[in-house]
């Protein structure tokens, strides 16, 4: 489903990847490792069309996605793109439900009501906290309140950068077992991750090399 096919990237001299290429198909969860550096948060970047890549390709569903113009790039991050941000990207000063309901608005339409919402907020262990202003949070519990949003967008293509980063080990349980069930419904999940246990849990692994 998604085909990188030789990808670089360089920062001024300073190249980050280059003749890079890797396959995720639909199913399959793979984790993206490297050093602290070695441009893992930039290639999920680039496959989510925040940052060009200098050259090559990634093909998702046959199509060369960073060929793109405004139009289709907004189409593939509303459709069929879900992003688990390092800093949630949540709207703080909002409810649970309205950050779940904004991401119903721009994906699965017809899973916006508080039933669904409730169903995802359960299977990441924040069951009957939907009506919960998102600021008097934790950090673990923002980032699965992330995780719920993108169960109910149900997207086709996951980027998740360090999902597990603030999470104690049961919590980390919980978030790969549900990128496990995207991934069981069809998802290609891509992971950046420095955590081994979460790169055991994947499929296969791509290792970024500085500079190769
Ligand atoms: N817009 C930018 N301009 C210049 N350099 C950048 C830019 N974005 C990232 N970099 C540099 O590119 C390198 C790779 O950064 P990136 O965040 O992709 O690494 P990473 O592998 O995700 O690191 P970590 O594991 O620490 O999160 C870093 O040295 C960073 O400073």
């Amino acid at each position: 489903m998604i085909n990188v096919n030789d990808v670089a990237k360089s920062f001024g001299s300073r190249t980050l990847w280059s003749n890079l290429s890797f396959t995720v198909g639909a199913g399959q969860m793979v984790a993206l490792v490297g050093a602290s550096g070695s441009g893992k948060s930039t290639l999920l970047n680039c496959m989510g069309l925040l940052e060009p890549l200098d050259s090559g390709e990634i093909v998702v569903d046959g199509k060369d996605i960073t060929t793109f113009r405004a139009g289709a790039r907004r189409r593939f991050r509303r459709d069929t793109l879900g992003y688990l941000f390092q800093n949630y990207a949540l709207i703080e000063n909002a409810t649970v439900a309205f950050n779940l309901a904004v991401a119903a608005a721009g994906g699965a339409r017809r899973s916006r009501n508080r039933e669904a919402f409730e169903v995802a907020l359960q299977s990441v262990g924040l069951g009957g906290r939907g009506d919960d202003m998102v600021y008097r949070l934790s950090g673990g519990e923002q980032q699965r309140v992330a995780l719920a949003r993108l169960l109910v967008k149900k997207p086709t293509v996951v980027l998740a950068d360090e999902p597990t980063g603030a999470l104690d080990s049961d919590n980390a349980t919980t978030v790969i077992s549900a990128l496990r069930r995207m991934a069981e419904s069809g998802c290609a999940v891509v992971i950046a991750t420095h955590s081994k246990h979460v790169e055991s849990n994947c499929d296969s692994t791509v290792e970024l090399l500085a500079g190769r």
